[in-house]
């Protein structure tokens, strides 16, 4: 399959065995597995956080995000998971991209270098203008929400 978008992509980095680069690990997976660019290891207690890099800095097309989800089987298996769950990566944005992982589990989890940390998912993003109102057209919801229509 011919992919349509380019994403530009730098490496922050340098180290003397460089990562692969981010790629789809199946044929129509979504996202691409991002690598802890860490040396050695990191090790988060129980309930601690910490932005760990990717190595990787991006140029993503106008109108396109970059979402950072996290990978279900560490979430499963170890309670590891992403604190600001989807991330967004904006299109303007040139730093590092680093992956906010937090460990809900009960015991220590140690990452290594090189580890699939989470998953980069490329989309089109709408960007609208604002239309200040006094009203808005009605709707039969209206204003319900937040289990309005039952459990
Ligand atoms: O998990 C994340 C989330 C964001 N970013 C980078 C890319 C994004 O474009 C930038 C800003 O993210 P966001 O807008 O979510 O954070 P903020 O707290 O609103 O910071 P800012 O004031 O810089 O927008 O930080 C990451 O590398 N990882
Ligand atoms: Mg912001």
């Amino acid at each position: 399959m011919v992919l349509p978008v380019t994403v530009r992509v730098r490496r922050v980095r340098t180290h003397p065995e460089p990562l692969p680069l981010p790629r789809y690990e199946t044929a129509l997976a979504a996202g691409m597995d991002l690598r802890a660019d860490i040396d050695g290891e990191l090790t988060l207690g129980p309930m601690e956080r910490a932005a760990v890099p990717t190595g990787l800095a991006l140029a993503l097309p106008p109108d396109y995000e970059a979402q950072l989800r996290p990978r279900s089987g560490l979430a499963l298996r170890h309670g590891i998971t992403l604190l600001n769950s989807p991330g967004t990566v904006d299109a303007d944005y040139r730093g590092e991209v680093k992956v906010l992982l937090v460990n809900l589990s009960q015991e220590p989890f140690t990452l290594r270098r090189g580890e699939r940390i989470a998953q980069l998912v490329v989309s089109p993003v709408s960007r609208v203008s604002l239309l200040e109102l006094e009203l808005l057209e009605t709707t039969e919801r209206g204003e319900g929400g937040f289990g309005s229509t039952g459990r």
